[in-house]
């Protein structure tokens, strides 16, 4: 089983994401730590990019930030290695498919093997066009995750199960990333036709961010993903953001779990 899959089996994996140098490599690693103690299971790491087409407003602006500071891949990678230093908690990255191409897929997925980031989000990547990278992925032992979403139908359900790999990322809505209040009631429909087909866990993200809202997709799902609601307070709070990021995704992570 890989890492990643691993983190959901004694419970619902709660999933946080923020950017990357977000507004500073410093102030990034301080906030993995507060999520690690915050009781995370699994952090997902956005790598900033110019054009993040699936990102709302919020993350749009945590990726300004981060670009303003001087961020790049390299820095990315060296925030993860210093991270490394204080936690082993799985990680993963959120990536548009041209970052790892211009880098180069082989060498990519060796540096992110060596950092133990054993997972991959790449909204842009649909699975047909993933045949470049995956021979890469399996060679270094890195999951590619796959994103299903309401509109997937029953026979795409199957096929994204037959070849996911870490966890199955469920997208809760339509549009971009950011805090929603309402949900399709259509997922719990979708939850379970996932669970019909596979066992690769299924995690919910895409608009939780109260604790009440990750309590109820953890009944449907093997786990919960938030994002905007986090990077909110990375924006809003700057160098205080550590502190009232861990008290944030501990509520988070306690309805989760
Ligand atoms: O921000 P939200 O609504 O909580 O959604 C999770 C999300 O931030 C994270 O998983 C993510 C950030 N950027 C993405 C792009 C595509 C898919 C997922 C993401």
């Amino acid at each position: 089983m890989s890492k990643i899959s691993a983190a959901f089996a004694d419970h619902k994996a709660f999933i946080p994401f923020i950017v990357s140098g977000d507004p500073t490599p410093e102030a990034t690693l301080q906030n993995i730590k507060a999520l690690a103690d915050g009781g995370a299971d699994i952090i997902e790491l956005g790598i900033p990019f110019s054009d993040p087409v699936a990102d709302g407003p919020v993350i749009q602006k945590g990726d300004l930030r981060a670009f303003a500071d001087g961020i790049s891949v390299a820095g990315v990678f060296d925030i993860v290695a210093k991270a490394r230093e204080f936690t082993d908690i799985p990680m993963a990255f959120l990536t548009y498919a041209n970052i790892p191409f211009q880098y180069g897929y082989d060498a990519f997925c060796k540096r992110c093997a060596e950092l133990g980031v054993t997972g991959l989000v790449i909204p842009d990547l649909p699975y047909e066009e993933q045949g470049e990278i995956r021979p890469s992925a399996e060679k270094y032992g890195i999951d590619i995750i796959e994103l299903i979403t309401l509109t997937s139908g029953k026979d795409r359900v199957k096929q994204i199960a037959s070849v996911a790999q870490g966890f199955i990322y469920v997208v809760s809505s339509e549009g971009v990333t950011g805090t929603r209040d309402e949900f399709d009631s259509r997922l719990t429909q979708l939850l379970s036709d996932i669970h019909a087909v596979t066992d690769v866990p299924a995690a919910i993200g895409f608009g939780i961010h109260t604790p009440d809202q990750a309590q109820a997709m953890a009944k449907i799902a093997d786990g919960v993903i938030v994002g905007s609601g986090i990077v909110q307070i990375v924006g809003d709070k700057g160098t205080d953001a550590p502190a009232a990021v861990e008290q944030y995704v501990s509520e988070l992570a306690a309805a989760t779990h």
